[in-house]
Order: structure tokens, then C-alpha cells, then sequence
């Protein structure tokens, strides 16, 4: 199986995708074969397409020019060219030509698809044709020339006399017929019905019957029969007697008739200019990714990362597939533990091959972020298996990723396009390929490409966004293919078909608001001076920060897992410019970069170019100005010990501020306190600023809370990729909804619900519990639009009314259960031996392990045996170690990373 990517896998989705999920409909105008009643037979035209743009080909001293060039693009005026055929053909091609197959390449995988529909044999295809810009030579055979011009004709092209040109004719003529149209006096108008004169019995059938009935003398193909007029247009007569019959009745065995013309076709579409060289025979992978897409999340802190995956399931049948999971690296080439997870999407099938999709979409966190993968299949006997792509990997590169939610495409044809840049790889381009209509009567447009610098807008965590536009004309935009490429990085083949029509703003648009005088500060900020504070909130209008942080001062501490606004604290205000030293506001300002920073550089264009990680860990800080009443940010030199001005980026950062909402609340009295300014998470909700965590003991059935039938609500509950609330199971899906949820998470006391397509299932609550507003968890489920499904790090959590208790940690002789441990797959905490079971139970486990001083579980299904600990591990809380054994529902098996050790006693 090939390895992906490759050149031609645009050209192996036409050729394989003709129904089912992600068709491509390539194959419709010649599927059937041929409709009865009919005057023209697809599946034929595209045939004699090819044989007529290939039969031009001439040889100048040796190297070939023209060949199977799409020259016929320009040449079907030609008077050899008699016929609708190759307009209808070319038409039904034009709109598959892309930068990755060439009219060409389609009209080469033409005749496998049309050979195929009509029950022929596999024509081998390859990609890598290249496009005559102009007419080329003529010399296609006419009807009514002698033999020994059709000698030479076909050894011109190659084809050997008189074998291979009658071999090559009788294959040619075992579809379609001849048009009264074309050649009145080959097919007398008025003398057969639909004025198409068939070639053979048999005419929608590629079969030998064109050569049986030759030589039976019973054949009605106008070609050998023709009379009056006609009988000098017996072409065929002519060719296929020019060795005595010989070849063609070779020809009437079916199985040599299907090989001889599978290399004779194969032949005709590798007949190329000397200067083309054509890739390898297109053949179907085995796994092919569709799609991969990360796109940063609000704040920057993580992507999704969405795709689908193709399996092909021709020679294993698809419903012996029970799981299909992505098994990734992240940036520095090591395996994460946690696998992504698929569901099923669709199947589909071409001529010969079936295929199943699976599609995902995942969290990753942006600074491990991923490299590649593999994919493991579990199929429904228990084995797995892993698909490398040949050793590869899958590989998934974030250095230049297109960023669809703020990319669009507006009714005046005017393509916006972002695209996110890591780090300092150099300056992406816009890259568009757009179709142009040809002059006159040539229907195949050219394809012309652009290239457009894009310029930087701003900053969200270690990505800069860039943008560029341009504006199509005319009908172009519907039919053009984007991209974004930076260095040897590049993300492509996006089609404008699926822009929204307005693009999200670039960053979100921030306002100052003051807390209400009324509202106590939040409980976790008490230690601040809050009598002589000046208090603002920070709001985005969308949520944007996301990633959890804590922060650390030496007169307060302040901890939180999200902050869906920032508050601002001034403690106390300053008179003119008051400031904090480096010397004590460094580790603050360190401890918030990752969040600040992604807070601060998403606000705009000037503030991210004047403000990078760097300094404001090291050398920035915030300031308060009352002349001016705006909150300032200003930095200098790392190396100077004390702020040697405060106000030399006050231009830059007024541009985010919004003066009129600051000028109530600026700063209101003047001390000389050493603690100058605090950043703390603030959560507000829309109806009250006061702050709602609480850490509580969850109590069921909050009135206000979302009903399920058979279930509890029990409440709005934190949740962060980093500390799963449930690590049970879990997946993301489209079609999340409370009944999905529910019956994915059948067997588990509860299950909970998050940004809208999330679902984690669990048997314990953590200890404490935290509890939110109810209208934190208000995203609307992907599954169902009446429901609310969580939020940002946000789960609605429901527990079952009817479930038997969760699993526990069953009693082995000889043995005590000694806590949920630590591990890591690249440092094993138990490494003497290990065993990997669909049926795995703790009795199993320790009769494996037999005798040594600890056993563990962990994922489920694994094993570990030691006498020692091999490696660092702690003891974590008890339901960190929440997956139920695979072979005994009624024991816990660890999770992942996480092992349920047992001792000797
Ligand atoms: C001496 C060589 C050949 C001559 C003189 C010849 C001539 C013709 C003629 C006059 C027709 C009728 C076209 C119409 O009325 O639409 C025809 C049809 C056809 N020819 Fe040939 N041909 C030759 C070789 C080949 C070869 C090598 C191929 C191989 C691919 C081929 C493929 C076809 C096909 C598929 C049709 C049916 C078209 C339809 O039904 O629309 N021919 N040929």
C-alpha cells in the first residue's frame, strides 16, 4: 500500500469514492454502463477521448511529443474529431481539474473508471500527466484509410503491427457504436434504432463478443458491414483481417480478451511527452486521513484537532471493526498516552474496494501539541491491530495551520483568509487556485494560481495570526481551491465552497467594566487590600481565556482553573504612574505568562507587536496612570533594575483600552504600598459579579438544572483537559446530547456533558466537588439544540437513578489493594512483566503476575508486575483510577497513567 501523502491521492478518491460518505461522483455519467434507448453511450466516449487525444503523439528523433496530453482540449473542432463525444466528455470532466489532477490525469482515469463500469478488466492508472496548452498534430485514424496507413499510424504511437493494432481496435470497439450523425454513410440515418449503429452484440459490455462475432461471420458492427457508400469506411474489416485473423481469434477467450486489453489501455494512457514522468500506479490505501485540521481554541491554549479516517474494509468486513482509535506524538516525538478517539462516520464504495470513515476531533494542548500518529484498530475478536502508514507515522505539521472561524468568503467574492504561524517560521502566503474560463469554444478552463503575502494581525499563545485577501471575479469563487504555506510548511486544498460569510473577528473586542460597589470581591482574593482597591473587570466578549493558571505573591496566593473574565485589582491605586519591581512582581508575572500573555496578544495588532512572553515575564509592568485614567502597560529594559518610565507604550495600549468605560474607574486614592497590582481569575456570570465557586458537596437535582429522564442533575461541575472529572471513557461526537451521552456512558453511575460535543462517563464524583452557576454549562449540544451541554471546562453532570454500584477494588488473597498510583508509558512504574488482555481481571492479573511483591492494572486491560517500583509514582486520589477491568465490570482497572497496585501482605 502506498505511503501518505502522496501526489495522487486527489486522483485516488475520484477513482475510488463512487458512493456512500465523501463520494466524489467522478464515476456518475458512466454509471450504468449504458442506459437502453439511448444515442450515446458514456462510458464509450470517454474512451475513444482518450484513444483520439493519445493517437496524435509523434516521435521526433526519438523523444515523444504529445501523447496523452489533453490536447484534445484544442482539437475538437478537428475534422477527425467527428462528434459530440469528446465535448460531452471533456464537460464532464472539467469540473475535477485541480492543481493535483490534471485534465489529463482525468481523462487517463477515465478509462479505467469507464472500462470497469461496463464489467472490463482493472486499467492500471498513474497521475503525473501534464496539460498541452495548445492544438497539437493531427493523426488520429480515419475510417476510410487503407491498411497500410493504419499500419503506420499505430506504429507511430507504438503499437505493434499488426498484433498490437488489432488487439488495441478490437478492445477499443467492444463498447458504443457509430452515429448516423458522424458517418451517414457508414450508419444510413433511418437504419437502426436511436441512429446508433452498435459495434457489437453486446455493445454496453466489455467482452469479447466483438471478436466472436467477427469470426463467426455474424457480427453487425456498421464498421465491418457497411455497405454502398459505406463499405470503404470497413475500417475494422480491414484491421482485423490484416494478419488473417490470427490476433483476433486469439481474442474470442474471454480472459485473454479482459488482459490483452488491460495492458493495451494501460498502454494508451502511458503513451506521455519524454519530458513527463508519470508516478507510481495509483492503488488504494489501506488507511488514508482525510481533512486533518488543528484550529487553536479561545486563548490559544489548545486546538481541536478534527479528521476523518478511511479504512479500507474490502478484504475485512466492516462490521468486524469495533473500535478505531488515533494513537499520537506530540512536538518532541514522544507517544501521549491518551488516545484519540473516532466514531463511525459512513461507509463507501468504488469498483472493487469498500471503506468505513471514522472522524474525530480533539483537544491537544498547543504546546505539546501533536507530530503524527497512528492508527490502532480493535476488531470485535479482541486483536488490534496498528497501520503506520509504512513506518511513517501520520504526520500532522503545526507549523502553518489555516484558520477556518476566522476565514470567509462575502457575497462580493471577496476571500478573507487567517492563518496561524508557531513561533518565528517565516511569513505565510495565501495560495489560490482559481479556474479561468478559456476563450470560444474550448469548455476546459485553465487554471491559474496566485500567491498573496499575508501580513500579521496578531498574537493568541505561541501562534501569530496572519491575513490576506483576495478578490475573485465572476463565478470564480465557487469553484477555487486555497491554501496557506509558509517555509517547506504548508496547509492546502481547502475549497472556498465551505466559507462562512463573515469571518469572526481576529480578536475578540475587550471592554473594562467596573464590579459593582455592592459585590464583595471574590473569596479568594481577600488578602488584597481590598479598601483601597480599585477593582475592573476585563471582559472579552467572547470567552478567550481558557487556560487554567495560578498565581503566586508573596502577600496573597490566588488559584483558579478559568477565568471567563480577568479582574484587575489595584492595590492600592497609584497617583501618577505606581508600579511593582521586577524584583517582586517577576514570579507573578512569570506564573501568569501563559495566560496573560495569550490575553494580553490577542487584544490587538499593537499591543501583541510591543509585548512578547519574554517581557513580560521578565521586564514589564502594569501601571496605573491617573492623568491619563487608563490602566497602562509599559515595559523596559530587561537589564535596568527599576522602570525608568511606565507610560512608553501608553499609545500602543490605548488602542485596547476603552477610555470612556475607564474614566469612571480609574484610580481613586494614592499610596506608596508595595503590592501594586494583581491579576486574578475572576469568575463572573452575566447577571452578578460576586463569585461563583463554591466547594461543596454536590446535592442533587438542582431545581434550576436541566431534567433527564431516569437521571439526577447534579450539577454544573469544573472540569479541565488537564484533570479529568470522569476518566472513565469519554468521547467527542456531533451528535452529543443527554440520550447519546447516556447510552455511551450505559453501565457508569454518571455521565457529564461538555462544550457541546464532549461526553465523559464516570462512577465517582472528586472530593470536593466544584460547583458552578448552572448557567455556565449553557452550550447547546452538537446532537440536540434543546439541550445544554456543558461549557468551556464547564460539565453538566447527571447521575443515574438505576445503576447498580460502581466497580471496587475486589480482595486477593494474599494481597492488599494499596491506592491508585501514578505511571507513565515512558517510565513504568512496574516493568518485570507485563500482560495485555481483552479479559482482563484482577484475579488474572495477580495469577500473571504469580508472587511478585506488587501487581497493577492500569487502562482497563494492562498488567504490570514487580518486585519493585521501577520508577517515581504517588498515590493520587482513588478516582483517578476509574476504568472498570474489560473482563469484570465490577473492578476497577486503573485508568490511563493510573495503576490500581496491590501489595503482598
Ligand atoms: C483503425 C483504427 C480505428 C478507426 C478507423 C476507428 C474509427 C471509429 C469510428 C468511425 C467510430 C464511430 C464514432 C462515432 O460515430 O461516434 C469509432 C467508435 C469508437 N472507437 Fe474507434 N477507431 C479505431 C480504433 C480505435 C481504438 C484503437 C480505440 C481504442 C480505445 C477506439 C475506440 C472507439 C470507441 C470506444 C468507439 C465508440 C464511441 C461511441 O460509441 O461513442 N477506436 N471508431
Amino acid at each position: 500500500a502506498p505511503t501518505w501523502p502522496s501526489p495522487t491521492d486527489e486522483l485516488e478518491d475520484l477513482m475510488l469514492l463512487n458512493s456512500g460518505y465523501r463520494s466524489r461522483g467522478f464515476s456518475a455519467p458512466v454509471i450504468p454502463c449504458s442506459a437502453p434507448g439511448e444515442n450515446r453511450i458514456a462510458a464509450a466516449e470517454w474512451i475513444r477521448t482518450a484513444f483520439h487525444d493519445m493517437a496524435t503523439v509523434t516521435r521526433v528523433d526519438g523523444p515523444l511529443i504529445g501523447g496523452l496530453d489533453a490536447s484534445i482540449v484544442f482539437e475538437t473542432k478537428n475534422s477527425e474529431n467527428a462528434g459530440a463525444a469528446f465535448n460531452n466528455t471533456l464537460t464532464e470532466y472539467a469540473p475535477f481539474i485541480s492543481s493535483q489532477t490534471s485534465m489529463a490525469d482525468l481523462i487517463s482515469l477515465g478509462v479505467y473508471t469507464a472500462t470497469r463500469s461496463c464489467g472490463g478488466p482493472i486499467v492500471p492508472i498513474r497521475g503525473g500527466h501534464v496539460d498541452a496548452t495548445e492544438a497539437g498534430p493531427q493523426g488520429v485514424p480515419r475510417p476510410e484509410s487503407p491498411l497500410s496507413t493504419f499500419q503506420n499510424q499505430f506504429s507511430r504511437m507504438g503499437f505493434t503491427t499488426n498484433e498490437q493494432m488489432i488487439q488495441f481496435t478490437v478492445c477499443g470497439h467492444t463498447i458504443g457504436g457509430v452515429h448516423s450523425a458522424n458517418f451517414p454513410t457508414v450508419v444510413p440515418e433511418g437504419s437502426v434504432p436511436n441512429d446508433y449503429g452498435l459495434l457489437d452484440s453486446t455493445s454496453a459490455g466489455f467482452d469479447s463478443n466483438i471478436a466472436t462475432e467477427f469470426v463467426n461471420g455474424n457480427t453487425t458492427n456498421p464498421l465491418v458491414v457497411a455497405t454502398g457508400m459505406g463499405a470503404e469506411l470497413t475500417s475494422d474489416k480491414r484491421v482485423f483481417m490484416a494478419d488473417n485473423n490470427v490476433t483476433i481469434k486469439t481474442m474470442q477467450d474471454p480472459t485473454m480478451f479482459a488482459n490483452v486489453c488491460q495492458a493495451m489501455f494501460q498502454k494508451m494512457v502511458e503513451i506521455v511527452p519524454s519530458t513527463v514522468t508519470l508516478t507510481d500506479i495509483v492503488t488504494p490505501y489501506d488507511i488514508k486521513p482525510y481533512d486533518l485540521q488543528l484550529t487553536l481554541l479561545d486563548g490559544g491554549s489548545k486546538f481541536e484537532f478534527t479528521g476523518d479516517i478511511r479504512i479500507r474494509t474490502t478484504t475485512r468486513s466492516a462490521t468486524s471493526i469495533s473500535q478505531v482509535q488515533l494513537i499520537y506524538r506530540d512536538r518532541t516525538g514522544a507517544k501521549v498516552s491518551t488516545p484519540i478517539k473516532t466514531t463511525s462516520k459512513g461507509t463507501a464504495s468504488g469498483f472493487d474496494d469498500q471503506f468505513s470513515f471514522y472522524g474525530f476531533s480533539a483537544q491537544i494542548p498547543t504546546h505539546t501539541s501533536i507530530s503524527s500518529f497512528t492508527v490502532l484498530i480493535t476488531l470485535t475478536n479482541g486483536s488490534t491491530e496498528t497501520w503506520d502508514n509504512n513506518g511513517n507515522g501520520f504526520k500532522v505539521d503545526d507549523t502553518v495551520i489555516y484558520h477556518a472561524p476566522q476565514s470567509c468568503l462575502d457575497s462580493s467574492g471577496k476571500l478573507t483568509v487567517v492563518a496561524a504561524v508557531r513561533n518565528s517560521a517565516s511569513s505565510p502566503s495565501l495560495n489560490v487556485v482559481v479556474k479561468t474560463p478559456r476563450p470560444s469554444a474550448i469548455l476546459v478552463p485553465a487554471l491559474s494560481t496566485s500567491s498573496v503575502p499575508m501580513t500579521i494581525q496578531s498574537a493568541i499563545g505561541v501562534y501569530q495570526l496572519y491575513s490576506a485577501s483576495y478578490s475573485f471575479s465572476g463565478s470564480q469563487a465557487q469553484s477555487a481551491v486555497f491554501g496557506v504555506s509558509a517555509g517547506n510548511s504548508a496547509d492546502n486544498y481547502k475549497n472556498t465552497n465551505r466559507l462562512k460569510s463573515v469571518c469572526s473577528s481576529l480578536a475578540p473586542s475587550w471592554t473594562w467594566k467596573p464590579i459593582p460597589s455592592s459585590s464583595p470581591l471574590p473569596a479568594y482574593a481577600t488578602s488584597i487590600n481590598s479598601s483601597s482597591s480599585t477593582v475592573f473587570v476585563l471582559s472579552p466578549s467572547t470567552t478567550v481565556l481558557t487556560s487554567a493558571f495560578t498565581m503566586v505573591g508573596s502577600n496573597f496566593s490566588v488559584s483558579s482553573t478559568q477565568a471567563s473574565s480577568l479582574t484587575v485589582i489595584l492595590s492600592p491605586s497609584a497617583s501618577t504612574s505606581t508600579s511593582f519591581s521586577p524584583s517582586s512582581s517577576s514570579s507573578i508575572l512569570s506564573s501568569v505568562t501563559s495566560s496573560a500573555n495569550s490575553f494580553l496578544t490577542t487584544s490587538s495588532a499593537n499591543v501583541s507587536s510591543s509585548i512578547t512572553s519574554s517581557s513580560i515575564a521578565s521586564s514589564s509592568t502594569w501601571s496605573t496612570s491617573s492623568s491619563s485614567s487608563a490602566l497602562q502597560l509599559s515595559s523596559y529594559p530587561s537589564s535596568s533594575t527599576t522602570p525608568s518610565s511606565s507610560t512608553t507604550s501608553s499609545a500602543n495600549v490605548s488602542s485596547w483600552i476603552t477610555s470612556s468605560t475607564m474614566a469612571s474607574y480609574s484610580t481613586s486614592s494614592t499610596s506608596n504600598s508595595s503590592s501594586a497590582l494583581q491579576l486574578s481569575s475572576y469568575l463572573s456570570s452575566s447577571t452578578t459579579s460576586s463569585s461563583s465557586t463554591t466547594s461543596s458537596t454536590p446535592t442533587p437535582s438542582s431545581p434550576s438544572g436541566p431534567g433527564f429522564a431516569g437521571y439526577n442533575y447534579t450539577g454544573c461541575l469544573a472540569d479541565s483537559i488537564y484533570d479529568r472529572t470522569f476518566t472513565a471513557k469519554g468521547q467527542t461526537v456531533d451528535t452529543n446530547s443527554y440520550e447519546t451521552c447516556s447510552a455511551f456512558c450505559s453501565g457508569y453511575m454518571y455521565f457529564g456533558v461538555e462544550y457541546g460535543s464532549e461526553c465523559y462517563c464516570g462512577n465517582a464524583l472528586p472530593v470536593p466537588a466544584v460547583l458552578h452557576k448552572d448557567i455556565e454549562c449553557n452550550k447547546v449540544c452538537t446532537g440536540n439544540s434543546t439541550q445544554t451541554c456543558g461549557g468551556d471546562n464547564r460539565m453538566s453532570v447527571f447521575q443515574s437513578l438505576t445503576l447498580h454500584p460502581p466497580p471496587t477494588n475486589p480482595s486477593i488473597p494474599g494481597y492488599k489493594y494499596v491506592g491508585c498510583h501514578t505511571d507513565r508509558v515512558s517510565s513504568r512504574v512496574l516493568s518485570d512483566t507485563w500482560l495485555f488482555s481483552h479479559n482482563m481481571t484482577v484475579s488474572m492479573c495477580s495469577q500473571f503476575c504469580g508472587g511478585k511483591k506488587y501487581f497493577g492494572l492500569e487502562f482497563a486491560e494492562e498488567c504490570f508486575c514487580g518486585d519493585v517500583f521501577g520508577n517515581a509514582s504517588s498515590v493520587v486520589e482513588e478516582r483517578q483510577c476509574s476504568m472498570e477491568c474489560v473482563g469484570d465490570q465490577k473492578s476497577f482497572c486503573g485508568a490511563a497513567n493510573r495503576l490500581s497496585v496491590w501489595s503482598k501482605t
